[in-house]
């Protein structure tokens, strides 16, 4: 037998393993680095997160990303040329911090990495019939294993896809694993660049779990404070909080089918980026607005996609619930931001609301350790039922690198 299988195999065998999961997300801020302890898989599994690291990437590396993410026209040596660079300085930063942490990589099991997005594309958004949903992470797997030496699970969306998913989000399958919690109804409100959420029923049903995308997080934001304030984001919504609303503009940046079409379904920077406001703008004959209207209302629009996207689940999900069932644990960058966690509050008056770091895992680090309990699960796990519920295919994902 290849003796990397034995390894793999004896992996699967113990009682915890160690598992290092990384996301780097749309916003495109840095590689974030969880160090797991994962013991048992599906709703008996337990994650200690050891360490945690966000390695911030410096303006070369966003602006090589920048010259091929979410763009329909590419310079194609660009993509090639990043896919390896991406997988070698991801693999790279797992062994700084390993360093750091004063871990030999001899004691990691397994690496599971997210790799970048470059370009999502589901047939809601692409509408060429032949052709099924898309998206496309760059960072190659065998890389980050050849560099770190250790077995990497990568590319964990296309799976996804291949049983009918549109590859997000994925977040559902650990946030119902580690976050279930039989008597209480949760939400898990994610917002990074994108902003989701994860629904957890009361009861613990799988086969009623559910996980959408709203729209934009902070993907318009980050835009505009990079345009007004020539910095990546507008600390604390400062900028933001000294604005008005502009109704006219508001109601034109919410004119689009993503937000009237079914659930559940997903976006990206492809849709909502500075072109998608420009166009509002037009249509709304706001091209002169100050910035800090600017800021407030892009901040309105987030929460109010996030918002109207949550009551329509708790309407729909049972017709008796009430907001003031449910419980909402926010994460992702988008949670440090009190005018948009203020503004959702204020739309959501019955739900109780919460931060992910109450119930263990920082909020930060929860998508990166999302990904090593999907690589655990691929190890140990795969026996969760989720029914045929569209977006929660019952498959386990990711697929296997070796050092040699
Ligand atoms: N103090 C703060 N004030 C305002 N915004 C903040 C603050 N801290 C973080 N953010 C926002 O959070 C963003 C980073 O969030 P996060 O790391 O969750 O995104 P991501 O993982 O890249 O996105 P996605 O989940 O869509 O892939 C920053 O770009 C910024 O917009
Ligand atoms: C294609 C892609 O990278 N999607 C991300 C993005 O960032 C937030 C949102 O859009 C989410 O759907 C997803 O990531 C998380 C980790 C997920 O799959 O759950």
């Amino acid at each position: 037998m290849n003796l990397q299988i034995q390894h793999l195999y004896d992996i699967a065998r113990k009682p915890d393993r160690r598992i290092i999961g990384l996301m780097s997300g749309t916003s495109l801020d840095g590689l974030d680095v969880a160090l797991c302890r994962i013991s048992g898989s599906g709703l008996e599994t337990t994650v200690v997160l050891e360490r945690f690291a966000t390695v911030p990437y410096d303006d070369d590396l966003k602006n090589e990303i920048r010259t091929i993410f979410a763009k329909t026209t590419i310079v194609f040596e660009q993509l090639c040329l990043l896919n390896p660079y991406i997988g070698r300085l991801h693999g790279q930063l797992i062994l700084d911090c390993l360093h750091d942490w004063d871990i030999d990589p001899r004691e990691i099991d397994a690496v599971a990495s997210h790799g970048q997005t470059v370009y999502h594309a589901p047939k809601s958004q692409h509408r060429r019939d032949k052709f099924p949903n898309a998206t496309l992470q760059i960072g190659d797997g065998d890389h980050v294993a050849a560099v770190t030496g250790i077995i990497t699970f990568s590319d964990f969306r296309q799976k996804h896809i291949a049983h009918g998913g549109e590859g997000a989000p994925l977040a559902v399958y650990g946030d119902y694993f580690m976050f279930s919690k039989l008597g209480e109804n949760r939400i898990l409100l994610n917002m990074g660049g994108i902003a989701n959420f994860t629904y957890l029923p009361a009861d613990g049903d799988a086969s009623t779990v559910f996980t959408t995308d709203t729209g934009p997080g902070n993907t318009l934001l980050d835009a505009y404070a990079r345009k007004f304030l020539n910095k990546p984001y507008d600390e604390d919504g400062r900028l933001a909080a000294q604005g008005q609303v502009n109704p006219n503009l508001l109601r034109a940046l919410k004119t689009n089918p993503f937000f009237d079409a079914v659930f559940p379904k997903t976006t990206g920077p492809e849709v909502f980026n500075v072109a998608y406001v420009e166009e509002a703008q037009a249509r709304s004959q706001t091209t002169n607005l100050p910035a800090v209207d600017m800021m407030a209302t892009l901040v309105q629009f987030s929460a109010d996609t996030i918002a109207d996207a949550i009551r329509r689940i708790l309407l729909n999900s049972n017709n008796e619930k009430k907001e003031g069932d449910f419980c909402i644990y926010m994460s992702g960058g988008g949670a440090h931001n009190p005018e948009l966690t203020g503004r959702l509050e204020k739309l959501l008056p019955n739900c109780a609301f919460g931060l992910t770091d109450s119930l263990g895992i920082n909020g930060d680090a929860k998508e990166a350790v999302l990904f090593a309990v999907l690589a655990n699960e691929s190890l140990v796990g795969g026996n969760t039922y989720f029914g045929n519920r569209q977006g929660v295919p019952t498959v386990t994902m990711g697929k296997v690198s070796f050092p040699q």
